[in-house]
């Protein structure tokens, strides 16, 4: 894969220039693309910008509001439809220097119908979704960074199908300004890139807190909470493999691995997930259904009939528990330094019929909390399976710094 520092390093003293780096991105999209249906739509060149991420090819999904693209949602609602403005994240990325190489393929309004992309590793296997073109684009190394967006497990579970690293930073750390909303309370933009490091890296230049390009954590003494998230089914043998490989690593280098089950109300707060956003995708997508919801791809449509019977009372009920969920997690995830868990349930789904299962991710979303993966181990398909760090609210630049660290045992363990 493509290192974004390493670009912006090799650019910033000289090496090559912008212009090349983009070159060189442009080639590896124009070589495998065709195959693996990661963009929707392209801009006809690359043009270098100035800042930390000068000569940087970004994939932008395509939910998100771009001024001289078109944003078609995934949905032929949308075909064609050309923003009038860059949404805010677009213009960090502008601001920073870097280049967007295209709009990324996400599934129709970031749900559940596949979008058309394939796994990188496997043409017959799922990317995951819904940010299926961000992460497949990145682990094939065709561009070294991606946004992403989620709402249950988008950003987090395709980059682990995919092998890409990926952060879900906390709730609202990235401005959704000019992005689709799904549901409001949990809509997240999310980075994925070649490392941990990268993702400190284009986090920091995009959010003018140089903080969150954290050194590498020491692993010293650290206090690693293990947790299976026991409230949902259970994952594939090759995950508890992965979760217990990267505890053993941990606890090698000094780190003191302990087991966590969660509160009821995590299991409580999980459950709320569904109802609270039932409510605000059936507000969200409130006109598209009632305008064109034969247009609306199956698997949605059947979603948003069932789920615009939501009262008000149970979305009330929902942002009642999620909210205290939030303080008791903030407690619960203050007693550790990092959580380890599940990333997904498994390799990726062996269809392109399905884009997973978001069940080891969405309750964090719902918390607000950061959360990253990096490549870890291949399963017994081959496919990459990976774990998840979980960190409390805010604590982005130590989710970071952790990650770091682990990413080295796993080179050094390869
Ligand atoms: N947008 C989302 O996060 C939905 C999903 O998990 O697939």
């Amino acid at each position: 894969m493509l290192s974004v520092r390493e670009i912006a390093r090799r650019v910033a003293n000289g090496e090559i220039s912008a212009q090349a780096a983009l070159v060189e991105s442009e080639s590896r999209i124009e070589a495998r693309d065709g195959e693996l249906r990661a963009f929707a739509s392209r801009p006809q060149a690359l043009v270098p910008g100035e800042g930390p991420l000068a000569g940087v090819a970004c994939g932008v999904k395509d939910i998100i509001d771009t001024a001289d693209l078109p944003t078609g949602m995934g949905s032929s609602i949308y075909e064609g439809w050309q923003p009038r403005a860059d949404a805010a994240i677009v213009m960090a990325l502008k601001a920073a220097g870097a280049t967007i190489a295209g709009k990324t393929q996400t599934t129709a309004f970031a749900f559940l119908d596949p979008a058309p992309t394939r796994n990188p590793h496997d043409p017959t296997a799922s990317p995951g979704g819904s940010s299926a073109g961000s992460a497949a684009a990145v682990a094939a190394g065709l561009i070294p960074l991606a946004i992403g967006t989620q709402t249950g497990g988008s950003v987090i579970r395709p980059a682990a199908y995919c092998g890409a690293a990926a952060i879900k930073p906390s709730y609202d750390l990235l401005p959704t300004v000019g992005v689709k909303p799904y549901s409001r309370s949990l809509d997240t933009l999310g980075l994925m890139a070649a490392s941990a490091d990268d993702l400190g890296f284009a986090l920091a230049a995009l959010t003018a807190r140089p903080e969150l390009d954290a050194a590498e954590a020491s692993l010293e003494g650290l206090r690693l909470g293990l947790n299976r998230q026991e409230f949902a089914e259970a994952p594939e043998p090759a995950c508890e493999e992965a979760l217990q490989r990267i505890a053993a690593l941990a606890g090698q280098a000094g780190a003191s691995v302990i087991e966590r089950a969660a509160p009821a109300e995590l299991a409580d707060a999980y459950k709320a997930h569904g109802p609270l956003q039932d409510w605000e995708a059936t507000q969200a997508l409130g006109w598209e259904y009632a305008n064109h919801r034969d247009a609306l791809p199956p698997k949605l449509r059947a979603y948003l009939d069932q789920a615009r019977l939501t009262t008000p009372a149970q979305y009330d009920e929902a942002r009642r528990v999620a909210r205290r969920g939030r303080h008791v997690t903030e407690a619960w995830l203050g007693e550790v330094d990092v959580l380890v868990t599940y990333a997904a349930p498994g390799e990726a789904p062996a269809t392109l019929a399905s884009t997973g299962d978001s069940r080891f991710n969405r309750l964090w979303t719902l918390m607000g909390t950061p959360c990253l993966t990096v490549p870890l181990m291949r399963g017994p398909r081959g496919l990459p399976v990976s774990f998840q760090l979980v960190g409390r609210f805010g604590a982005d630049a130590q989710v970071i710094a952790v990650a770091k660290a682990l990413e080295r045992l796993i080179v050094a363990a390869a």
